[in-house]
């Protein structure tokens, strides 16, 4: 009963785990730990149902082994009980045999009065004498059958005794055999009872590692049920971006032709354009070169190639009081290149290209030397510096100061602003050197070695220009990066080269 109730429990239990890996099979999802998890729980799976198989064949062979005894049993039992049918048999023979001898006997023995009688009256004659002669001979026959019956009876005897004690024997050995047969009942009860208990046991073991498993399945199965229904709508999102970019990547080879094409005509179309306004921008940048040199050429002829102007700074207590410091210097009104200096008396006039008074401005001085700026942006080489006693303006002039800056700090940023200007057409390097030439040596001011003597050269290229091997060169950018060359080593001679 309890067996059956344990195969009833483990067959629903194998239903359960087929229904289980049913519910398991439908679920293709992306590779995820639930995968892995589903694949370690169907291979569990797996090992339960062998172990159950196992256990299930284990309990086949003891069932044919508690068979065969059985079997085996009813056999001997069989066996046992013909043979004491036969006992049986025989011994009711023997004593029938045995009734009938005694009945025999007893007859015979009730018979010989009657034949002594006869005898004696056979005697006296002749007939009587045959008769008696008969008699007798039917006597001896008796005697002799009654020996023979005797010895029968004898022989039964012994037979039966024979039998008798063949029968002992043999209820010894039934009870031998019956001992024995108990014996081996008992001992196949014991073996069936340890054999049932090995079964019961392996089954109830199996039984609950089964259970155990199934509830750590059952704990995972929900788990992974779980995060199936978190997964699936994280899952529908992604397999609706999946179709989306499928659809996209379906439709791109199309889109990607046709934004080609598309981009190729306007590219081409740009092209054009930009070709045509960049000859369009060619045939200005000629022309205006042209018109630049021109002017250049004009200012040059017009202005002179060397161009000289004097500044005339306001007077400073360091110039001395008086009348005579006030009026050491007087202008033109009408002519702005004349400068009348009063020296000992006598008024010498100068003749430049112009002269700024006192009340000049920094902006009216760098008005006047701006354009040299952009004739340097052009390809010509430009100098500017200041000549003058110590203490005329030369520092001021070109310097200045932070507040009102003088000739090169203008210089630069208009320089740069034209660079930036033209920064989309042209690609401008724009470097620095500071040189010193005193006492007939040059001198580079930005090298490591200050003080080592530099030349002045030819260039090599035939071009007649100047310059010196070695200088020292800083690439800049700005007008910060020149003063921040110029704060390292500042400008001793207020001087501007352009090139
Ligand atoms: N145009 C001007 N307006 C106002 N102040 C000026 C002007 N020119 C020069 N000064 C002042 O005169 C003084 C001397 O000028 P500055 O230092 O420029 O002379 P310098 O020629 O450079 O002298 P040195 O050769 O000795 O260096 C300074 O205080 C300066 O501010």
């Amino acid at each position: 009963m309890r067996n059956e109730r344990l195969r009833q429990e483990m067959k629903a239990r194998e239903g359960e785990l087929r229904a289980l890996r049913q519910q398991q099979q439908p679920a293709p999802c992306l590779p995820c730990e639930h995968v892995q998890e589903n694949g370690r729980l169907q291979e569990r799976l797996a090992q339960l149902q062998r172990e159950v198989e196992e256990a299930r064949a284990k309990l086949g062979e003891l069932d044919l082994e508690v068979q065969q005894k059985t079997n085996r049993l009813a056999e001997v039992e069989l066996r046992l009980k013909d043979s004491l049918a036969e006992k049986a048999q025989e011994e009711e023979r023997l004593s029938r045999r045995l009734r009938d001898s005694q009945e025999t006997i007893a007859s015979l023995k009730a018979q010989p009065p009657q034949v002594k009688w006869v005898l004696l009256t056979v005697v006296e004659s002749s007939k009587a004498k045959q008769a008696l002669c008969e008699s007798q001979s039917r006597n001896q026959y008796l005697q002799e059958q009654v020996g023979m019956q005797r010895q029968v009876l004898k022989e039964m005897e012994q037979q039966l005794q024979s039998s008798q004690k063949t029968a002992a024997q043999l209820r010894a050995q039934i009870m031998l055999y019956e001992a024995e047969l108990e014996r081996a009942h008992g001992q196949m009860l014991e073996e069936m009872q340890a054999m049932e208990d090995e079964k019961n046991r392996a089954i109830e073991e199996a039984f609950s590692r089964a259970q155990v498993e199934m509830k750590a399945v059952h704990e995972n199965l929900a788990g992974v049920r779980t995060n199936l229904l978190t997964l699936q709508p994280a899952l529908r999102t992604l397999t609706n971006d999946y179709n989306s970019l499928k659809r996209q990547v379906r439709d791109f080879p199309l889109l990607l032709q046709e934004t080609l094409r598309s981009a190729r005509s306007e590219i081409g179309q740009a092209i054009e354009e930009v070709n045509s306004a960049n000859r369009e921008l060619l045939r200005k940048y000629r022309r205006e070169l042209q018109l630049r040199k021109k002017c250049h050429n004009e200012l040059v002829r017009l202005k002179g190639n060397i161009r000289v102007f004097g500044r005339v700074r306001p007077i400073t207590k360091e110039d001395g009081v008086g009348a005579e410091a006030a009026s050491a210097v007087t202008f033109d009104p009408d002519d702005d290149a004349v400068l009348h200096l009063s020296h000992k008396g006598k008024q010498v006039s100068f003749e430049l290209d112009k002269v700024f008074p006192p009340k000049a401005t920094q902006e009216d001085v760098f008005r006047e030397v701006q354009a040299l700026v952009t004739s340097c942006i052009d390809g010509y080489n430009v100098c500017i510096f200041a000549y003058g006693q110590t203490g005329a303006g030369k520092t001021y002039t070109m310097e200045g100061t932070a507040a009102n800056p003088g000739i090169n700090q203008r210089a630069l940023q208009l320089l740069f602003a034209e660079v930036r200007s033209k920064a989309a057409d042209w690609d401008y390097a724009i470097t620095v050197s500071v040189a010193e030439i005193y006492n007939e040596a040059l001198r580079d001011l930005l090298g490591k070695e200050p003080q080592e003597k530099l030349e002045i050269k030819l260039c090599p290229d035939g071009s007649g220009q100047l310059y010196v091997p070695g200088l020292t060169e800083f690439r800049v950018q700005s007008v910060e990066d020149i003063n921040k060359v110029r704060r390292d080593e500042p400008l001793r001679v207020g001087t501007l080269h352009m090139w």
